[in-house]
């Protein structure tokens, strides 16, 4: 008798396995909403805080809902001894990302909570994570700089409060906002892998820890958050503005994958992009500096080949990695940027999934041998 050999969805293309109430794409209009509001309102008319309490709580905070959030998260920014001295026990060598997925999976091993799995004590456990994860990132940051880190001020702002750790000082409004916006645009994205990631191992009935340390393991590749530094350094070794054109034709034949561009949802442009690129078009004009108009011109040059020459538009990381050098951040620092976000998506999706759990295991078609005797020594020639 012969069967119908089942269909396969590689990488889950096309494949809806769950429902959210957390964001969504929506293809006809070209835009993404967070619990129903659009992430370009969001991004242009409220704080990053109060974005991320809109995805944990499903509303926008009032006033004193907001007050008590932000003084809970300042409160919980400052590292204990113990990760301070993780921290420089691991090598100058390693990514970024790596110490953040240590540092991560070193705070589940300290919290007598860990396996807690209440919704109260997960909610905690996200505000610890937004809270702490900025200053990890930045104490690291310092360290390969080969400076001392600098205390959270628990009188600035999420996004200000990081740059002061990274650099002893608030850059002006306008920097600050940027990044700000790019942080609202990070946050959250539906089913993405490293959502998805996070799924799987909740799914399990695994902790908070285990599941965020292993959805920053996800967002490291390059095929995911990894991108965004992967386009500076791509831009780094094109060079010239005038070799973009020629490059991508190069990389393109050698079938190289051009980091910033393509998405598996988006196919005619990530509805992210407009605004995170007018925010670096801001940051390009106040800079009036030659090598930042040099960086730029590239940008936009390889861009528009890419677009002419395979229809392929950039998403969210191409504007994001160019933004985030202009901030100075250091290139290994950009996708742990993205986590400082993401973490509040990822701990929203952590949630929903527990409010709904169902084990998460796909089936696999079986390609290999057929089933054989195991050779014995009498069997043996
Ligand atoms: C925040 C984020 O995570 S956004 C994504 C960040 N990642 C990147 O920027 C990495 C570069 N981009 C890519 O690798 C892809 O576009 C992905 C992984 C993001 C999406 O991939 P998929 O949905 O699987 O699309 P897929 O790889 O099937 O692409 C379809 C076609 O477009 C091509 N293509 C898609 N993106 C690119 C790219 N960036 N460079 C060159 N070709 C590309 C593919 O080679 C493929 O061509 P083919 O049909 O001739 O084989
Ligand atoms: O949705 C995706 O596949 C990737 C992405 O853009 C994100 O996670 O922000």
């Amino acid at each position: 008798m012969t069967t119908t050999p089942p269909e396969i969805h590689r990488g889950l293309a096309g494949v809806v396995v769950d429902t959210t109430g957390i964001s969504t794409v929506i293809q006809e209009t070209n835009s993404l909403t967070y619990r129903g509001y659009a992430v370009q309102d969001l991004a242009a008319h409220r704080s990053f805080e109060e974005v991320a309490y809109l995805l944990w709580h499903g509303e926008l905070p009032d006033p004193a809902q907001l007050a008590a959030f932000q003084a809970r998260e300042r409160a919980l920014r400052p590292l204990d001894r113990s990760t301070l001295e993780l921290l420089t026990r691991l090598p100058g060598t390693c990514h970024p990302m790596d110490v953040l997925r240590t540092a991560v999976s070193f705070f589940g091993a300290e919290d007598p909570l860990e396996d807690d799995g209440t919704l109260a004590a997960n909610r905690a456990k996200s505000l610890t994570l937004l809270a702490k994860l900025p200053t990890v990132v930045a104490a690291d940051q310092r360290r390969r700089r080969g400076l001392a880190p600098i205390a959270p001020d628990p009188e600035l702002g999420y996004a200000e409060n990081f740059f002061h750790m990274c650099f002893g000082t608030v850059p002006e409004p306008e920097v600050v906002r940027c990044f700000e916006i790019s942080l609202t645009l990070y946050a959250e994205h539906s089913f993405n892998a490293s959502t998805f990631t996070a799924r799987v191992v909740t799914s399990t009935l695994s902790d908070l820890y285990s599941a965020v340390t292993a959805a920053i393991g996800a967002l490291k590749g390059p095929l995911h958050g990894g991108a965004n530094e992967a386009v500076m350094h791509m831009l780094n070794e094109i060079g010239d503005p005038r070799r973009a054109g020629d490059w991508l034709d190069e990389a393109l034949a050698s079938r190289r994958k051009i980091m910033g561009f393509g998405h598996r949802v988006y196919k005619h442009g990530d509805s992210r992009v407009p605004i995170m690129q007018e925010a670096l078009d801001r940051l390009v004009a106040r800079a009036a500096d030659p090598e930042v108009t040099r960086l730029a011109t590239l940008h936009a040059a390889l861009r528009h080949a890419m677009v002419t020459r395979k229809g392929i538009h950039p998403n969210l990381d191409y504007p994001a990695g160019l933004a985030y050098h202009l901030m100075g951040f250091d290139i290994p620092v950009f996708t742990p940027i993205f986590v400082m976000s993401r973490i509040t998506g990822w701990t929203a999706h952590i949630t929903e999934q527990l409010s709904h759990n169902a084990l998460i295991r796909p089936l696999a078609s079986y390609d290999g041998r057929e089933q054989r005797p195991v050779p014995t020594a009498a069997s043996a020639p």
